[in-house]
């Protein structure tokens, strides 16, 4: 099979700040200013057409940082990601404008992918049939359930047939049947070769729909593989850190951190 998403050394740097001041002062300096944080640190990796892979991690691992990053939506600050095709990113807080109803959205995001006046007319009916919103396609997005969002995501990623699809978290929210009728979209999609990554924090969805996995932890690959592999040791893991109090948490936290700052002194 042919790759077709190359990511190499990927690293995100994000300046931390907690005033305006500081934030304007790292815009007009010229090297910056703030405590740097690292959301992913030389994040490599190779997907497969066809392939479906699960990003896993537990909360502020850099899995929503990876997909936008793989979807073209947020720049790598080092490293580079090659992708063979379009990517369409599906995640319950982005893509859509608050401000415009469900159908100025639909029109947007496919003039920015390029669709022409007369293409559009054809794709719109398809995915307010798919989004399945009723009367509310009128209304502004603002108005609009997380569920809602995520269909009408969902109808406008999937109708425009990318080649590469980043689902976070979008099924996460509505209901089982609009999930099942995704689900059959992205299997017929695999059957086509598109390339999926998927993130949800439900190990039911991952194991039945990934075949291999993505295990980041605090912004570094802990593992890659099939998930016949990697899901075991992830659960394990899991179920110890939930077992954790806060502060052992917080200090395990501190100890991985100091473990990175220390690899990347001796590399
Ligand atoms: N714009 C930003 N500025 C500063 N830090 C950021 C920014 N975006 C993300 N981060 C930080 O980067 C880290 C990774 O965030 P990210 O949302 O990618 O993790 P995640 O694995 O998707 O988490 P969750 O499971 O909670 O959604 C977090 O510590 C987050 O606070």
């Amino acid at each position: 099979m042919a790759k077709s998403v190359i990511v190499k050394n990927v690293t995100k740097r994000y300046k931390l700040h907690t005033k305006t001041s500081e934030r304007l002062l790292d815009i007009i300096l010229p090297t910056g200013y703030g405590e740097d944080f690292y959301a992913l640190r030389n994040v490599s990796f190779e997907a497969e057409e066809g392939d479906v892979v699960g990003i896993v991690g537990i909360n502020g691992s850099g899995k929503s940082t990876l997909s936008n990053i793989i979807a073209g939506i947020v720049p790598p600050t080092t490293g580079t990601v090659e992708t063979k095709g379009e990517t369409s990113l599906i995640a319950v807080q982005s893509g859509l404008n608050n401000q415009l109803t469900g159908r100025e959205n639909i029109e947007l995001k496919c003039l920015m992918l390029g669709f022409s006046k007369k293409q559009i007319r054809k794709l719109e009916p398809e995915i307010i049939e798919f989004a399945d919103i009723g009367k509310f396609i009128d209304q502004p997005v603002k108005k609009y359930s997380s569920g809602m969002k995520s269909r009408l995501g969902f109808g406008i990623s999937v109708t425009v047939d990318p080649d590469i699809l980043v689902i976070d978290e979008a099924l996460s929210v509505g209901d089982q049947t609009f999930a099942d009728k995704c689900y059959d979209k992205m299997n017929e999609f695999k059957e086509r070769g598109k390339t999926i990554f998927f993130i949800s924090h439900s190990i039911g969805q991952m194991k039945k729909f990934c075949e291999k996995a993505l295990w980041l932890e605090y912004g570094q690959v802990k593992d890659f593989g099939t998930i016949e592999e990697i899901m075991p040791n992830y659960e394990k893991f899991l179920k110890d850190f939930k077992a954790m109090s806060k502060k052992e948490q917080k200090k395990y936290r501190e100890k991985m951190l100091k473990n990175q700052e220390s690899e990347l002194v001796r590399a």
